[in-house]
């Protein structure tokens, strides 16, 4: 089984890598039906602690791709063409049983209305209580106190354990899903667009948190978004979409200083009036 160890250098050339690659995707195509390739030659790699952005606008493709890193690829969709090989396995060839073992340990997701998954009329407590232990095998004592701790990761006080998601804001309920996708240590992290609905200060702190978990904890994070200053803040890699294909992926300050296509350069043209240089 081939594994892609190299690495787009600051150059914009391939080279060797020291580290293992975690994910490899190449030459993807994904179709819906029996049309064309609406997403069409995908090839990026990311290591362990790396953070990859996704950046394009609506249509691009760029939860297509993710749903593909997670087997489930909505509709009619599939993979028609190319190789994902996660930590040396290629998982475009699991069963069903496999999936569910990778998904929510080796790989989690952030949803863009994750909080909305949650049973909205079981108590906070007991949902987390029950999904903590699933996943680690802790005993409820042991859960709850896991609890407490995701909760003020993404600054929910504990008492969100005795309410109902229903009682909480879109943002929290938001914030709650992150927790939960928090439970494990992923080795990836799959957020498509995880901070859209949240307020300007909730958005800042859980980038902080995410980017953490990827120096800290060494996870991959793989984070879809259609703001640019978001993914320049936050990413070490950026690959742009534009109408299902890649127009750029690089390592960010290439992307910055050198983007390839037309489109790039129009994204980052309103980066520094947004968020201001400090991004840049
Ligand atoms: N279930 C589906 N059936 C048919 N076509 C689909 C389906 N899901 C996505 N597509 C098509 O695939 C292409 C990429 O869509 P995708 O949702 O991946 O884009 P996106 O960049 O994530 O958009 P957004 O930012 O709006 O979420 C689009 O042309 C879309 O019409």
């Amino acid at each position: 089984m081939k594994v892609d160890t190299t690495v787009i250098n600051d150059k914009g050339t391939r080279e060797a890598l020291g580290k293992q690659v975690l994910l490899s995707v190449e030459d993807m195509d994904i179709t819906y039906g029996k049309g064309a390739a609406a997403i069409r030659g995908i090839s990026f790699t990311i290591s362990p602690g790396e953070v990859l952005a996704i950046v394009g606008e609506s249509g691009s493709g760029k939860t297509s791709i993710i749903r593909a890193l997670l087997g489930c690829i909505s509709g009619d969709g599939q993979i028609a063409k190319g190789t994902i090989t996660f930590d040396g396995t290629d998982i475009t060839a699991l069963t069903n049983e496999e999936w569910r073992r990778y998904r929510g340990r080796s790989i989690s997701m952030i949803f863009q209305d994750s909080g909305n998954a949650l049973d909205q009329i079981m108590r906070i407590g007991k949902q987390m209580v029950e999904h903590i232990s699933r996943l680690t095998g802790k005993d409820k004592e042991a859960a709850e106190e896991e609890a407490r701790t995701l909760l003020a990761r993404v600054a929910l006080p504990s008492d969100v354990l005795h309410r109902y998601p229903f009682e909480l804001s879109g943002g929290q309920r938001q914030r709650l899903g992150i927790a939960m996708a928090m439970t494990v240590t992923p080795k990836l992290l799959l957020a498509d667009e995880p901070t859209s609905a949240l307020d300007t200060t909730t958005q800042a702190q859980i980038v902080e948190e995410l980017l953490r978990l990827a120096k800290d904890k060494g996870t991959a994070i793989i984070i879809v978004t259609h703001n640019m200053g978001v993914a320049v803040h936050m990413a070490d890699k950026i690959m742009v979409m534009k109408e299902g294909r890649v127009v750029d992926y690089d390592r960010k300050n290439v992307i910055v200083t050198e983007p390839k296509s037309e489109y790039t350069k129009t994204l980052l043209a309103v980066v520094p009036s947004l968020y201001g240089k400090r991004y840049i």
